[in-house]
């Protein structure tokens, strides 16, 4: 057997290549190649993997002249440079390195607060040019300080017990933070108002979603105490920039720390230049202890999988044999839709979750079943959670995850049915895969419906009263929101009721709140898939 070609086309640590070539991998360290379109377009189809940070980017395009490449390994944490459905699509694993930069990160964080406190950039720019000028550099101490974090999951835990070792008090706002984890970390959970209300400093450690985008703007500014301090080590979006500029710039926010932002490279900011706002080129994860973790571990799992086929912190392919993949694939497919239904819905802290497998479905690998459920059900929230990672990352959470199997009962010849135990409710959710291949939701909360999972739907519960159906569609409309399918179920005459909608496109906004003001809405919710 030929040995596999691996190209890595940006910097990475010079141990990586040893580890490959340790491997029997024929490597090809090309560190400026990723910078360069044409060339690695030209390159790519030579090899059966590429190894990359964040300069290169595995386009469409790219992925579609990479005939034989079987793995993208990320040494890092986010893969916003590569098209993973495209590289889904054609059967290109994409791994990465969930934990090897977190320390380093975290670091990059308390570094952050430090400078911003006591304004080290621009007091070392001031004594360097020949100024003396200790009267303008009065800084602020972070001792008995209050640290608000939002998102306290790897990094911001790190971030947490390394604030709580400087004598801070630190109050932590993540949905998906256990008491038991606030507890064992020795942080106050609280939600966001409560953390805008009570933070001296503030700091940022979630991904980038729906839910995240913008979470820091002029409203959640004004919850803010005077005089506080922002850090955004995570990613760029997060904060909005002209908001977080007017703050500064009317005295309520003393400084900012900045790694990471909206457009990269940042060439321009609304927050240059201004007092007290410390930035950095996204450096989070650069020392060199994190790029020889990170680079390694992917050597490492990517020579894993080119010589002998085993996934490790994959995020597009659940462990399965490939004896298993062509009856159990759609079943895959129904879990992880399932599990990222309940998930989408799914705002305050996961207890536990039961997941029953009746008839057919019960005899295959439910364990690679699970784990592609509970990798869609935790994506909404988590960074990068993958189906190889998703049972640990659930284990870690204190998220109890209880299979049950049982031979076929009902109408249903086989179906999964997913029950999710939130600190505030239950919801359950059922599907099935039809003789078609294709997967059907067959029931949510108890109510049967039939539905279909498309990219674009709007869940809505309501009470179940005459007209509601026309006004919903006549508003949905005249907004020009095209219905492709339209599901109903409730549970008896004048009681819940759920409508499930598929629609051409994304329904932005002032739609969903319109939607959200018809008479009997009890919640609406934009669903992709
Ligand atoms: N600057 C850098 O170079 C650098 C390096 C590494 C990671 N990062 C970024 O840091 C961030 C955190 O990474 P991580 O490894 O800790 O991820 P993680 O998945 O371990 O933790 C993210 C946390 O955010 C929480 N969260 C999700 N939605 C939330 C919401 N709406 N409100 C509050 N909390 C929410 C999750 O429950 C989770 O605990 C990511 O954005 C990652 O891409 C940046
Ligand atoms: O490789 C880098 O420098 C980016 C690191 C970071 O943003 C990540 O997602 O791991």
């Amino acid at each position: 057997m030929t040995a596999p070609r691996v190209l890595v086309s940006d910097k990475l640590s010079p141990t990586a290549v040893q580890v490959f070539k340790d491997r029997g991998i024929d490597v090809d360290y090309q560190p400026d190649l990723g910078k360069d379109k044409d060339a690695l377009l030209a390159a790519i189809g030579d090899y059966d993997g590429l190894a990359i940070r964040s300069a290169t980017k595995a386009t469409e395009k790219l992925l579609g002249a990479a005939s034989r490449l079987k793995v993208i390994g990320r040494a890092g944490i986010g893969v916003d440079n590569v098209d993973v459905p495209a590289a889904t699509a054609r059967g290109i694993i994409v791994m990465n390195t969930p934990f090897g930069n977190s320390i380093t990160t975290a670091e990059h964080a308390i570094a952050m607060m430090f400078a911003v406190a006591r304004q080290i950039p621009a007091a070392d720019a001031s004594t360097q040019a020949g100024k003396w000028e200790k009267n303008r550099f009065m800084g602020v101490e972070i001792t008995g300080k209050t640290l608000g974090i939002i998102g306290c999951g790897n990094i911001g835990s790190i971030v947490a017990e390394r604030a709580i070792g400087l004598r801070m008090k630190v109050v932590a706002f993540d949905p998906f933070l256990s008491d038991e984890r606030a507890v064992q970390l020795g942080v106050d959970k609280v939600d966001l108002d409560e953390l805008l209300r009570r933070a001296d400093f503030i700091t940022l450690h979630t991904p980038l979603t729906d839910n995240t985008r913008n979470i820091i703007d002029a409203a959640a500014i004004a919850k803010m105490k005077k005089g506080v301090r922002v850090i955004n080590c995570a990613r760029g979006g997060l904060v909005v920039e002209e908001d977080l500029a007017a703050g500064i710039k009317d005295g309520k926010v003393a400084g900012a720390g900045f790694d990471v932002f909206v457009t990269e490279p940042a060439e321009s900011s609304p927050l240059f230049g201004l007092p007290n706002v410390v930035c950095t080129p996204h450096l989070g994860a650069s020392t060199t202890e994190a790029q020889e973790n990170v680079a390694v571990q992917v050597a490492e799992q990517m020579s894993d999988y080119l010589l002998d086929g085993a996934v490790t912190n994959a995020l597009n392919m659940p462990s399965i044999s490939a004896e298993e993949a062509v009856r159990l694939t759609p079943f895959v497919r129904l879990a992880e839709d399932l599990g990222s239904f309940a998930g989408q819905l799914t705002e305050s802290t996961l207890r536990g979750i039961t997941i029953e497998y009746a008839g057919e479905v019960a005899e295959m690998n439910t364990k690679a079943l699970t784990s592609a459920l509970l990798a869609g059900l935790l994506r909404p929230i988590l960074t990068e959670v993958n189906m190889v990672n998703a049972p640990v990352v659930a284990q870690g959470r204190g998220i109890a995850v209880d299979e049950v199997r049982q031979s076929q009962r009902g109408i249903f010849e086989t179906y999964i049915r997913l029950t999710v135990r939130t600190e505030r409710q239950e919801r359950s959710v059922a599907g099935t895969v039809f003789s078609d291949g294709k997967a059907r939701l067959i029931q949510i909360k108890g109510i049967s419906m039939e539905a279909s999972f498309g990219p674009h739907m709007l869940y809505i519960t309501n009470r179940d009263k005459p007209g509601f159906i026309g006004r919903l569609g006549t508003l949905l409309g005249a907004e020009e929101v095209n219905i492709a399918t339209f599901n109903l179920g409730r549970a008896a005459v004048g009681e819940e009721a759920i409508a499930l909608i598929e629609v051409d496109g994304p329904i932005d906004d002032a739609v969903l709140d319109k939607v959200m003001a018809l008479e009997g809405v009890v919640q609406a919710k934009r669903l992709r898939f």
